[in-house]
C-alpha cells in the first residue's frame, strides 16, 4: 500500500547565496535539483515510501550552486545526495536501493527470484538506455532513439499480470526510468514531433499508471520548461 497522499510544500532552492543547513545534527536530507531526473528517482521512492517527515528535501540551485555543497556536502558535486547516519553518499541507482533496504514503507524490491532478476537486469539496463537516447540528441534522433524505446515495451511484456515492469506491483525499476521516460517524451514530442507510444501500447498503459500514482505527480516537471533546458544543453550548437 501506498503511503496516504500529502501535500508537500516544496522548498525554494538553495543558490549561492544561502547558508548551509546543519551538517550531520540527527536529520537526514535528500539533495535534489527539482528537474534532475536522477534526483528524482529518490523523490519518487521517499514519496512513496511516506518518508517525507523522515527525510528532508535539500533543493539545490544547480544554475548558482552554493560552493558549501562540493566543498562541505557532496564533493562529487553532483545531485542527489542522501545525507544519512553521519555520512553523505550518492548514485541514484544506488540511493534508491539504499533507502528501501534502510527505511520504513512498503518495500520496491521483489522476493520472487525470477523477478528479481529481471530487476536487477532491467536497473543496469537503464544507463544504456539513457545513454542511447542522450546520445540520439546529437545525431538522427528518431532513428536512433526509437529501439531503446522498443526494448521497454518488450521489457513490459514479460510480466503480464499488471501494467508495470514486474507485473501488477510498481518496483524500483519503474522509479529508475520514469523520470527520464517524462522528459525524453516532452523532448521528443516537443522537438521532432515524434510520439514514443504511437505502435507501444504496453508502454502507453504504463506511462498512464504511473502517472496515477501520487508520490510521482509533486515530482513531475513542466515539459515546457523540460524542452527548453534539453533544447539549450543538447541543440545549442547545431
Ligand atoms: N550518476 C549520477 C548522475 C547524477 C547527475 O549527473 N546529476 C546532475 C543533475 S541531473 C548533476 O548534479 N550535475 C551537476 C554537475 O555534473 O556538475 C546519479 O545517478 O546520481
Amino acid at each position: 500500500m501506498a503511503a496516504a497522499i500529502v501535500n508537500e510544500h516544496l522548498p525554494t532552492p538553495l543558490d549561492a547565496t544561502s547558508e548551509q543547513p546543519p551538517l550531520f545534527d540527527g536529520t537526514t536530507r535528500l539533495y535534489v535539483s527539482y528537474t534532475c531526473p536522477f534526483a528524482q528517482r529518490v523523490w519518487i521512492l521517499r514519496n512513496y515510501k511516506g518518508l517525507h517527515d523522515k527525510i528532508k528535501l535539500v533543493p539545490i540551485d544547480l544554475q548558482n550552486r552554493p560552493a558549501w555543497y562540493k566543498e562541505r556536502v557532496y564533493h562529487e558535486n553532483k545531485v542527489p545526495s542522501l545525507e544519512h547516519n553521519g555520512k553523505v553518499i550518492g548514485e541514484s541507482l544506488d540511493l534508491i536501493k539504499y533507502v528501501d533496504s534502510n527505511f520504513e514503507g512498503p518495500s520496491l524490491q521483489p522476493n520472487d527470484p525470477a523477478k528479481k532478476e529481471f530487476a536487477e537486469e532491467l536497473i543496469t539496463y537503464s544507463d544504456t538506455f539513457n545513454k542511447i537516447v542522450f546520445t540520439s540528441f546529437k545525431g538522427d534522433t528518431v532513428k536512433e532513439a526509437g529501439p531503446a524505446f522498443d526494448h521497454l515495451e518488450n521489457a513490459l511484456h514479460k510480466f503480464n499480470d499488471g501494467p508495470f515492469f514486474l507485473g501488477h506491483e510498481l518496483s524500483l525499476v519503474d522509479i529508475a526510468y520514469i523520470p527520464f521516460v517524462e522528459k525524453f517524451q516532452a523532448f521528443l514530442s516537443g522537438v521532432w514531433n515524434y510520439d514514443i507510444t504511437a505502435g507501444r501500447p504496453k508502454l502507453t498503459k504504463w506511462i498512464e499508471e504511473v502517472n496515477k500514482i501520487d508520490a510521482y505527480k509533486p515530482t513531475k516537471a513542466d515539459p515546457k520548461v523540460i524542452v527548453e533546458m534539453f533544447s539549450a544543453r543538447f541543440l545549442a550548437k547545431h
